[in-house]
């Protein structure tokens, strides 16, 4: 038996000629905060995309919780206790927070664990606590700013009771002051209720002081894998960034 809640060991895919994932291999701690760092089109989005089910991967292995996932549709992969966001949040516009929450519920693994209709509500309404979405909970989604929407859709993650969440750019389109109570859910979600968390995010410095450890990818391969400080301070990892014009990791 290992620590480890997820391991990926060599895995590749490719779309045509472009190696997307290239013979990738890491392993997650049970518990961690986990990044994925890289420029632009590096192939972050692939890694959730073939771990999560929605994309077939070529070659490798996806073990979650010491059981293949590898090549098992999303569903599948939800059932198992392993959910991911998406970079652009689609609520249901004319429902509530509550009702969107309730709507994610619909699923066999929450009928499983909790077969009492009032546990599940209990259990939503502390959802909607620790992402800190009590005082917009019987709103319409439609009246909310986009930063309640990034906190609902880490919360609609939250309420099939994972054990692992993949967060895609939870801070996308956000305002600055938007992005700390964001941060302070992502985190809370973690030490609360003790789900791991792999988060991309091309906001550095916010991501460097969410995550503990990191792997940096360029052109579908690992370059490097470390604490949020080693990173900061590999050359390669460097090299990656300033070759696409941005300095943004030396500041992170
Ligand atoms: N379904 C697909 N078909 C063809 N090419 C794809 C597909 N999905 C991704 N790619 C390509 O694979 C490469 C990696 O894309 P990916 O979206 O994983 O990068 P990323 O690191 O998440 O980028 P970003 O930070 O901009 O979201 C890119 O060159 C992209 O154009």
């Amino acid at each position: 038996m290992t620590n480890n809640i997820l391991e990926i060991n060599n895995l590749s895919k490719n779309f045509g000629g472009l190696k997307a994932t290239d013979d990738i291999t890491f392993n997650v701690k049970k518990g961690e905060r986990f990044g994925i760092l890289g420029p632009n089109g590096a192939g972050k989005t692939t890694i959730f995309n073939l771990i999560s089910g929605f994309i077939k991967p070529d070659n490798g292995k996806i073990i979650f919780q010491n059981e293949s996932i590898f090549g098992m549709n999303p569903i599948k992969v939800a059932h198992k206790g392993l959910v991911r966001t998406f970079q652009i949040v689609k609520p249901f516009k004319e429902l509530s927070v509550f009702e969107n929450l309730k709507v994610a519920s619909l699923t066999p693994r929450m009928n499983k664990l909790f077969p009492n209709e009032s546990e599940k509500i209990d259990w939503i309404k502390h959802v909607a606590s620790i992402c800190e979405l009590e005082e917009v909970l019987y709103t319409d989604t439609e009246q909310l700013p986009q930063g309640y929407l990034k906190k609902l859709e880490v919360a609609k993650a939250l309420t099939v009771k994972p054990e692992l969440i993949l967060l895609d750019e939870p801070f996308a389109g956000l305002t600055s002051s938007e992005i700390e109570p964001i941060s302070n859910v992502i985190i809370k979600a973690n030490e609360k209720s003790g789900t791991t968390i792999i988060l991309i995010e091309h906001r550095l410095k916010e991501f460097m002081q969410i995550v503990n450890r990191i792997i940096a990818i360029d052109y579908g391969k690992k370059i490097a894998e470390g604490t949020p400080k080693e990173i900061v301070e590999n050359k390669q990892v460097i090299e990656s960034y300033l070759g696409k014009g941005g300095g943004e990791i030396a500041n992170a």
